[in-house]
C-alpha cells in the first residue's frame, strides 16, 4: 500500500470561511531553456488590494505577471482568479485587464475603438458597449479623444486610453506591468496621481502592479513584494515593508538607507522590545527584524532623514568627518565618514546648512531616537 502523504499547499486565503483571493499564486515556475525566470513563486492578492512587485530587472517581475495574464505557460504551480484554477486557460478566458509599459494600442484604429476593442470580441451589445468605452475613457479623463488615432496622442494620453481599454471589460483583475516607465518624469507623476485616483473609483479590483520605481511602489500599493534572482525575498504592507525592512536587499531598494554595521548585545527574539546593539562606541536600543545571539554580527539600518547631525564632541554621537554635501532641492544629502566603525560612510538628509561643518571637518552624526530596525548581514549585490 502506499503510505505517502501528498501535502497540498493552500490555494484559499488559507482562514476558514474567508473568500478565496482574487490572485492565487502557487508554487508558481517558469524556465525559459535553462534559465529560471521565477521559482516556486507564491502570492495571492485579495479583492480590492494593490499589490506592487517589486524588484531589479530581471528579477522575475513580468514573468509572474504574464503567468497570472496566461501569456506564458508556467513548468510548474498554478494560478487561481477568485479560486477558480485558470492555470491552463488561455488569457482572453480569463477576464483580466492587463496593461503594458509600451502601450500596445492598435494604430489604426481609433480611440474609441481600441477601447471598445474587448468588449466586441465578447459580443457585448452595442449600446452596452458605447456607454462602458464612453465610462472607461472617462475615468482616465480622456472621453473627448475619442476620435482620435493614437499616432494623435502623447505617450501619458496613449496609456491612459490603454488603461481605459483594459478598464472597459469591468475586469475584477488588472495586471499593470511597468505602465509609466515609458514616460518622462512630468509625466510619470501626472500618471501616477491618475492612478491613485482611478484605484479609489475601483474598490473592488484587485490589482497587481510590477515596477522597478519604488515612488510608484511606494505610492500606490497595499503590500509590496520584494523579487530578486527569480524569488520573492520579501513581502509586507508597504508602510511596514518601508520602515521596517526585514533584509539589507529591501532596506536598500526601497528607499535610501544607512547600512551600519553592528555587533548584538544580548540575545534577542524578533521584535524584542530590549534589544540593544553596539554601534562603534555607542550601544543603542535596536528594533530586531529576527532572533538573533549575543555578539551576532548585524547590520543597523537608518533611512538617511532619520539621522542628524551634531557637534562632534556631544554624548551619544558617532563621530566622522564630513566628506560631501549635495542639495537636492527640498533637502541638502550629507555624506560623513564615520570613526567608528572605521570607514563607514553615512548619508543624512537635512532641511538646512546652519550648523553643518565645512567638508572635512569633524562632525556628530545622530542616531534617531526610536529604534532602529536590526537585520542580517549581507544580502546586498
Ligand atoms: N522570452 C524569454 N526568453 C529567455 N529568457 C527570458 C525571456 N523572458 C525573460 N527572460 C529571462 O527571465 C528573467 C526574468 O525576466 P523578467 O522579464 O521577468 O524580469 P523583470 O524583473 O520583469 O525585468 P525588467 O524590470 O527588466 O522588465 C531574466 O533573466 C530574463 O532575461
Amino acid at each position: 500500500m502506499d503510505t505517502s502523504v501528498v501535502i497540498e499547499r493552500p490555494t484559499g486565503s488559507g482562514v476558514a470561511g474567508a473568500p478565496p483571493p482574487a490572485i492565487g499564486i502557487t508554487g508558481l515556475t517558469v524556465t525559459y531553456g535553462k534559465v529560471t525566470a521565477l521559482a516556486d513563486f507564491d502570492l495571492q492578492v485579495a479583492r480590492g488590494e494593490t499589490v506592487a512587485l517589486l524588484g531589479p530587472s530581471g528579477s522575475g517581475k513580468s514573468t509572474a505577471l504574464k503567468a497570472v495574464a496566461g501569456f506564458l505557460r508556467p513548468s510548474a504551480g498554478r494560478v487561481t482568479l477568485d479560486g477558480r484554477d485558470v492555470t491552463h486557460e488561455p488569457p482572453n478566458k480569463r477576464g483580466i485587464g492587463v496593461v503594458v509599459q509600451n502601450y500596445a494600442l492598435f494604430p489604426h484604429m481609433r480611440v474609441a475603438d481600441n477601447v471598445a476593442f474587448g468588449l466586441r470580441a465578447r459580443r457585448v451589445p452595442r449600446a452596452e458597449t458605447a456607454r462602458r468605452v464612453t465610462e472607461a475613457l472617462d475615468m482616465v479623463g480622456m472621453e473627448t479623444y475619442g476620435r482620435r488615432y493614437p499616432r494623435e496622442l502623447s505617450g501619458g494620453q496613449q496609456q491612459r486610453v490603454a488603461i481605459a481599454r483594459a478598464l472597459a471589460i469591468r475586469p475584477p483583475v488588472l495586471l499593470l506591468d511597468e505602465p509609466l516607465s515609458a514616460l518622462d518624469a512630468t509625466l510619470r507623476s501626472d500618471l501616477l496621481g491618475e492612478l491613485q485616483r482611478l484605484r479609489a473609483d475601483l474598490p473592488d479590483v484587485a490589482i497587481l502592479y510590477v515596477t522597478h520605481d519604488q515612488t510608484e511602489a511606494l505610492a500606490l500599493a497595499d503590500r509590496i513584494a520584494v523579487m530578486r534572482d527569480a524569488r520573492l525575498v520579501d513581502i509586507d504592507t508597504t508602510d511596514r515593508l518601508y520602515r521596517r525592512p526585514p533584509s539589507e536587499f529591501t532596506a536598500s531598494f526601497l528607499g535610501a538607507a544607512n547600512l551600519l554595521p553592528a555587533r548584538v548585545a544580548g540575545p534577542c527574539a524578533a521584535d524584542a522590545a530590549d534589544a540593544r546593539a553596539h554601534v562603534g562606541p555607542l550601544t543603542v536600543p535596536v528594533d530586531p527584524a529576527r532572533a538573533f545571539r549575543a555578539d551576532d554580527l548585524a547590520t543597523l539600518v537608518a533611512r538617511p532623514h532619520t539621522l542628524t547631525i551634531a557637534e562632534p564632541e556631544a554624548p551619544g554621537v558617532l563621530r566622522g568627518v564630513l566628506t560631501g554635501t549635495q542639495w537636492r532641492g527640498a533637502t541638502y544629502r550629507l555624506t560623513c565618514v564615520l570613526d567608528e566603525p572605521a570607514g563607514t560612510e553615512v548619508r543624512c538628509d537635512v532641511a538646512t546648512m546652519d550648523g553643518v561643518p565645512a567638508l572635512g571637518a569633524p562632525v556628530g552624526v545622530r542616531l534617531p531616537a526610536e529604534p532602529c530596525v536590526l537585520v542580517p548581514v549581507g544580502g546586498v549585490a
